[in-house]
């Protein structure tokens, strides 16, 4: 590669700046043209990034070379070079986004300035200083890829955050608790009691009984009634995806994690957090449990970063917890951390004056639900409600009460195709010699067959028991039913 390269020697007598070996040395490529266009100065970094060696174009008009046609390919005509332009009107010019283009037919975003050249103030010619910006525009290539993903990522999250204040706003709706009966009574009186100081509350009770009715109307009722309660069912999730939903991830913590996400725990700072089914955390769960209830942080799945959050935990299982902790399926520091305020919910049969009450309120629900206009329940109809023993709690009144409006065609319930579970004399015998687990078994397998081993649907067993159908076949799985073949 040469050094400087003149045309002869008037030029570079004329032309060339003092010190050539500082041109020589310079990573910009330098082109020096004389008054009539033509190349007089080219230096080793312009060779090295177009491929034109100096002696090739010295002494030619080199726009043809290196500038002859546009990015897209289109024709580059010498009268619109800004380079040929300053040798007209002696302007300098800074130019970054066109392309010179190497001797092997392939080009290169370039960034340049072409400057005149002036000698006792008599211009002698134009310099242009250029340099391969290819990197720069990689780089801002990945930074608007990434910008765009950024801005993907929170509409995302807004799309998140609108859906989960939707989900609030849906459960947040009614929250009355029906009922008058000792019971019922002395269950508010605790509600009341405890909603507004920080403390942690555990709600047992049987399935559809008002647990989680119970757990909002505690934060309905604190100091954090303007914060979100975030509800979780454990019981819904896989111990792996449980611990991502509760703490959330980082993005690649696991595969299928393609974004940070944040988890309930901290979606109801400064909130109430519902962990329904509580029971249901495995013991690893349990241990991250007790330490954000001690310490009020913890760290996102795949994440080191610790994050610290102020709420309000209110629990509720359908299981008899400490049996669970005898039975080492749960911690009992966890016990004692959660059962600090224990809620006993009672179930329908021990309340059943509560009956007529609860009926009224619930079909005004399903008016509106279903567009119906029923107005009440013939006194025959509301007797056999009041015998049944209501193994499903209220969910399964609710269930049986939408059946019917569904299928009525009167403004009177009547009842008269109800199905009674055991009445409720028969119910105490067969408690008195089975355990909850047996007893539990029968009734699981009588309505199975009752629906012809139907799981879902509105006459599934899963209905007409008063759970969501992935419950009932935990339950099965759990209590080793199995269809007869
Ligand atoms: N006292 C009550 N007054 C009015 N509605 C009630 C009452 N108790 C329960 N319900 C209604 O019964 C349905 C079941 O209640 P909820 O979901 O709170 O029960 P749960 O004990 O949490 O059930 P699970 O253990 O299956 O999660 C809900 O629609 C709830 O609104």
């Amino acid at each position: 590669m040469s050094a400087i390269n003149l045309k002869d020697k008037t030029h570079h007598d004329n032309f060339l700046p003092e010190n050539q070996l500082i041109l020589n040395a310079v990573s910009e490529g330098i082109y020096g043209f004389d008054l009539e266009g033509n190349a007089v100065f080219i230096n080793p970094a312009a060779e090295k990034m177009t491929g034109w060696q100096a002696h090739e174009l010295l002494g030619k008009n080199i726009h043809d070379c290196h500038h002859h046609s546009h990015s897209d390919g289109s024709h580059y005509h010498k009268d619109d070079c800004p380079i040929y332009n300053t040798l007209i009107d002696g302007i300098a010019r800074e130019i970054s986004h066109e392309v010179f283009w190497r001797k092997d037919g392939s080009s290169f975003p370039v960034h340049y300035t072409s400057t005149a050249v002036y000698k006792d103030g008599v211009m002698m010619g134009v310099v242009a200083i250029f340099r391969d910006i290819s990197i720069q525009k990689q780089t801002e290539q990945s930074l608007r890829q990434a910008l765009e993903q950024v801005q993907a990522l929170s509409e995302k999250l807004s799309f998140e955050n609108q859906y989960l204040q939707l989900e609030l706003a849906d459960r947040t709706g009614d929250v009355e608790i029906s009922g008058s009966s000792t019971p019922i009574n002395q269950l508010i009186q605790q509600i009341k009691l405890v909603s507004n100081t920080e403390s942690t509350v555990l709600i047992s009770g049987e399935n559809g009984t008002g647990k989680e009715l119970v757990a909002r109307n505690l934060h309905r009722l604190s100091n954090r009634a303007d914060k979100p309660l975030i509800s979780v069912n454990c019981a819904a999730f896989s111990s792996a995806l449980l611990e991502s939903e509760l703490f959330g991830h980082e993005k690649g913590a696991y595969t299928g994690a393609t974004s940070r996400r944040k988890g309930r725990f901290e979606l109801a700072h400064q909130g109430t957090l519902f962990l329904d089914e509580v029971a249901e955390l495995s013991l690893e769960a349990q241990s991250k449990l007790l330490r954000v209830i001690q310490e009020q942080e913890f760290e996102r799945v795949g994440s080191s970063q610790t994050i610290k959050v102020d709420i309000r935990l209110i629990t509720a299982t359908h299981h008899d917890l400490l049996k669970r902790v005898e039975q080492g399926l749960f911690r009992m520091d966890l016990y004692y951390r959660l059962n600090v305020f224990p809620i006993v919910v009672p179930p329908l049969r021990q309340r059943l004056s509560d009956i007529p009450e609860l009926v009224s309120h619930l079909i005004q629900d399903l008016n509106r639900k279903l567009g119906k206009k029923i107005s009440q329940v013939s006194q025959k109809g509301m007797q056999k409600l009041m015998q049944n023993s209501w193994p499903g709690n209220v969910r399964e009144l609710q269930n049986v009460l939408e059946r019917e409006m569904i299928l009525a065609h009167g403004p009177i319930l009547e009842f008269s195709q109800l199905a009674m579970s055991a009445p409720l004399e028969e119910v105490d015998k067969v408690v008195s010699n089975q355990t909850l687990q047996q007893v539990e078994r029968l009734h699981i397998i009588n309505i199975l067959k009752q629906t012809q081993w139907r799981i879902s649907g509105s006459g599934g067993a899963a209905a007409v028991l008063g759970l969501p159908p992935s419950t009932l076949r935990s339950r099965m799985n759990k209590l080793a039913i199995t269809r007869p073949i």
